[in-house]
């Protein structure tokens, strides 16, 4: 049955761990199949309907959590923060494009990390490099950073209970309009954001005009949260690939959405080979390399059919090379007829290591490719149809810049990142802020 879903097996793989117990690992992929799916089929159908509106101009997409998910940070504070800063940002950008915001997580699932090196040198002493929780520990010894398949039991229990917390955030009244709307007024008021008082006051009369007529706050207690990850260790989205039962098609059950990566995107690779048959609405990240051929390719492996909320373009191009790399890109989609989501993810390709040895990201940068996004996007007639940001809740000091100035002197006070940089709680929604501008200007 589906014998589709085990081809990729004779395809070359990149990024994968190499466990050193074959039984072991065995055993823990015959368990995995057995536990429960973590998602249901009917979600992730919803979840196509909704990025098949962003990808017509009619809804904007927010994707934002970890680089690396960790199971230390799996906390009722740290989930917490987190979905309370994408919700604050959402309801900005909301107002910015007055349309709805799909929104989702890098949540749930976001353990497993491609590296450019496989080993860490310190010193004299060489290790296997960190491959998120899910594979190793981040202590540089032998005995963490030896890959054990029992973390993948761990990431799927740990998985499990971040998405419960997530749906009890999401549905149990503490994302309630007005909450969020208090929260977003209290961001406002902090002398550092008066650039952005103009428009919380904006949203702050919307709202009021909203309650004038009588709006049903009610019903906006509750909203729609989806989760997604980078669709990257096999060990671990192989098991987790379950059949509908209501249509007998695939369904890799571990996220509502997966992307592939940069690094793993390649076409006659195990990566595209799999992913191409599950129903899930799929992402490729696209860096500056990417030809408007590799493109097309692409977009004809995983959306043959060219079904509306199927695919989604993440481009990562960096703020130096998006108004070269893009345009090409955009042109060459509009010639074609594919009409795939268009997301940016001005993180990845920004990434720079300060002299006191942080990996790091400016936010003046960030800022930049966003702008050079919804540029490119303007020029060409394509629709900007989301943003993809690493992000806490936390406060943070592992991004450079925003309005509290974080300089590459303080980044060592709070840098708590396994991974990569990621904007805190105030840089977040600064962005947001910048976001929702642009997506005025844009309609
Ligand atoms: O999150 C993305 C990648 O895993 C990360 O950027 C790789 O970082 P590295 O270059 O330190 O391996
Ligand atoms: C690995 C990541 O990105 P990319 O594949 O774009 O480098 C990521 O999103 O953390
Ligand atoms: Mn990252």
């Amino acid at each position: 049955m589906h014998p589709e879903l085990d081809a990729w097996r004779d395809y070359p793989i990149k990024q994968q761990p190499n466990w050193p117990d074959a039984a072991h690992i065995e055993r823990v992929r015959a368990e995995l199949t057995k536990l429960p799916p973590l998602v249901f089929a009917g979600e992730v159908d919803r979840l196509r309907d909704r990025l098949a509106s962003a990808a017509a101009g009619e809804a904007f997409v927010l994707q934002g959590g970890d680089c690396a998910e960790t199971f230390a940070g799996a906390t009722a504070d740290k989930i917490r923060a987190r979905i309370r800063t994408i919700l604050q940002m959402a309801v900005v950008l909301t107002y910015g494009a007055s349309m709805p915001v799909v929104k989702m997580g890098r949540m749930a699932g976001q353990f497993a990390k491609p590296r450019s090196k496989d080993i860490e040198t310190r010193g004299d002493e060489t290790l296997p490099a960190y491959r998120g929780d899910i594979v190793n520990g981040f202590d540089f010894t032998r005995d963490a950073r030896t890959p054990d398949p029992e973390r993948i039991l761990r990431g799927y229990h740990t998985a499990a209970s971040t998405l419960n917390l997530v749906r009890g955030f999401t549905t149990g009244g503490f994302a309630d309009l007005r909450e969020v709307h208090e929260w977003n007024q209290g961001f406002a008021r902090n002398p550092a954001m008066a650039r952005y008082e103009a428009l919380a006051a904006e949203i702050d009369r919307a709202i009021r005009f909203m309650a004038a007529c009588g709006a049903d706050f009610q019903s906006l207690r509750d909203v729609e949260f989806y989760v997604g990850h980078e669709g990257l260790l096999m060990d671990y989205e192989r098991p987790l690939t379950r059949i509908d039962s209501r249509t007998d098609l695939p369904y890799d059950t571990s996220a509502h959405f997966i992307w592939i990566g940069e690094r793993t995107r390649g076409l006659d690779e195990a990566h595209v080979e799999f992913f191409r048959h599950v129903r899930n609405p799929i992402g490729v990240k696209l860096g500056p390399t990417t030809t408007p051929e590799m493109m097309m390719q692409l977009a004809d492996a995983l959306d043959p059919d060219r079904e509306p909320g199927r695919l989604t373009f993440i481009t990562r191009m960096g703020a130096g090379n998006i108004r070269e790399a893009l345009p090409p890109l955009l042109e060459a989609s509009k010639r074609e007829g594919i009409t795939p989501l268009w997301i940016t993810d001005p993180m990845h390709g920004n990434g720079i290591t300060t002299p006191n040895g942080y990996k790091s990201r400016r936010f003046d940068d960030i800022v930049d490719e966003v702008k050079g996004f919804f540029e490119a996007h303007r020029a060409a007639g394509t629709h900007p149809g989301g943003v993809h940001v690493e992000l806490t809740g936390d406060d943070v000091t592992e991004c450079l810049g925003g309005s509290e100035f974080i300089d590459e002197a303080t980044l060592e006070s709070r840098y708590e990142t396994l991974c990569d940089p990621r904007l805190n709680h105030m840089q977040s929604l600064e962005l947001g802020f910048l976001v929702a501008e642009e997506l005025r200007r844009s309609s």
